[in-house]
């Protein structure tokens, strides 16, 4: 969208906006202002690299939309901090209904976030101040904002225009750049010593990781709907924090909850696409047919089906696995649902199940512990989860096929699950496929061979 497409839309829609609160000021007593209003873009349009206030775009396999600037409530997990902290302190803080929280958590709870995620707390949610949503297929958005306390409409209105301004186009202070990222040598000596750790007997499968880096060559606005259109079938997600973006379009949900039910995807073994609908199927078939990729994947059902067990009254896997195919590649997929044992929560769900062996290993213990402490660098979100979280309920996806932008400077992450038989050079190019949606998202130049 042109700059003044942009100033354009932000100006009607705070004008709106203070029509609202001037309205609501004469009757009723709510802290929130909700409108409607026309809306035939994105809210994707809304989003912006440079907006200094925290923010968020979901757009979720349903194709609705939801967007949220400024922080009303915030709450992060600081170093020792657990997912129990999270839980009693969602238990003390209230929201407006319609409101939900925003955030995410990291691959490995017990690790400390350093390196590129020093610059971010260990866990960060907050519910916005300004929210709108937007079903698929609408061109009308719904709009929940709070006012600060005591605002009167000249407040309301340079809140507004704050909240939606952009601080600037492509000047970005100077901040430390990414390490260097790992060629195919290290990558493939870290494969090595993972089949090393198998053949002794200590794990039986790792999920080994690497990063690539380069520079954003596009808007936020154009990688959001880059991601949309190409990947209709995973979850877009962007969160900002001081600046700093998290991205991920993901296939995976690690958590759904709504009142007592429980959804889980269980996502491993993955195969390219075909050039042509024939070869397509030929490697679904053989996707299916591999006994290594089954083993992968059954590890990760029976984990979850295991650690699920004790907070569920009743809990199900689909009889076996189908093919998921997803523009980029093609995975085993498994939907495990169950019913909730009475007062369970999203998070007691996610603290029991994560880190999947799909992201860490097995014994998911010991791999996950494995990989805080071998992979080089530290996977901080990457592997994590992010979604939203309101009253209990909510939907946590895992953080794969993800981007952590700085400055203008992308990481991009993939791993691969290591195995007895797994080859370096296979697990590469498989991460290479795992890459592509951010890099041509982001615009960044890649594909690097063996
Ligand atoms: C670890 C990633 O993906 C995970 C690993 C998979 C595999 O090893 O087959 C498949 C899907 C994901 O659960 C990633 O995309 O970075």
């Amino acid at each position: 969208m042109s700059v003044t497409a942009r100033e354009a839309l932000r100006q009607s829609l705070c004008a709106r906006i203070v029509e609202a609160f001037a309205d609501a000021a004469q009757g009723q007593s709510e802290e929130a202002v909700r409108l409607r209003v026309p809306f035939d873009r994105s809210l994707a349009s809304l989003a912006h690299w440079n907006r200094l206030e925290p923010s968020v775009y979901s757009r979720p396999r349903s194709g609705d939309e939801q967007f949220g600037v400024g922080v009303y409530r915030r709450l992060v997990a600081s170093a020792d901090d657990d997912w129990d902290d999270l839980k009693t302190r969602f238990a003390a803080e209230s929201i407006p209904p319609g409101l939900p929280w925003f955030g995410a958590v990291p691959f490995d709870f017990g690790a400390l976030p350093l390196g590129i995620w020093s610059v971010w707390p260990k866990s960060i949610w907050f519910a916005p101040r300004l929210y709108l949503t937007k079903a698929a297929g609408s061109d009308v958005a719904e709009v929940l904002y709070i006012p600060p306390r005591g605002a009167d409409e000249m407040d309301v209105r340079a809140d507004v225009m704050d909240l939606l301004d952009v601080h600037g186009e492509g000047t970005y202070p100077e901040r430390p750049r990414f390490d260097e990222p790992e060629d195919f040598r290290r990558f493939a000596h870290k494969v090595d010593r993972a089949l090393r750790e198998i053949r002794q007997g200590r794990l039986r499968k790792v999920v080994v990781a690497r990063f690539a880096t380069g520079r954003v060559a596009r808007s936020l606005e154009e990688v959001l709907e880059g991601l949309t259109v190409r990947y209709p079938d995973s979850h877009v997600f962007a969160l900002s924090w001081q600046g700093r973006w998290l991205l991920s379009a993901s296939p995976e949900r690690l958590c759904a909850v709504r009142g007592r039910s429980v959804e889980i995807d269980c996502l491993a073994g993955t195969a390219r696409r075909g050039r042509s609908d024939d070869e397509d199927r030929q490697l679904a078939d053989e996707l299916m047919a591999s006994a290594k990729n089954q083993r992968e994947h059954r590890a990760v059902v029976d984990h979850v089906l295991d650690a699920i067990a004790p907070v569920c009254e009743q809990v199900e896997a689909e009889a076996g696995p189908r093919v998921l195919k997803l523009a980029n590649v093609q995975h085993l997929h498994t939907r495990v649902t169950g019913r909730l044992k009475q007062g369970v929560t999203l998070f007691d769900v996610a603290k029991a199940i994560h880190p999947t062996p799909a992201v860490a290993g097995t014994p998911q213990r010991e791999a996950t512990s494995y990989v805080t402490a071998h992979e080089g660098w530290p996977r901080g979100y990457y592997a994590g989860a992010f979604g939203t979280y309101v009253g209990g309920e909510g939907e946590l996806d895992v953080c794969l096929r993800s981007a952590f932008v700085d400055a203008g400077e992308a990481a991009i992450f993939a791993g691969c699950g290591i195995v007895e038989g797994s080859d370096p050079v296979a697990e590469w190019e498989e991460s290479e496929l795992k890459m592509r949606p951010m890099r041509e998202a982001l615009g960044v130049q890649g594909e690097v061979g063996p």
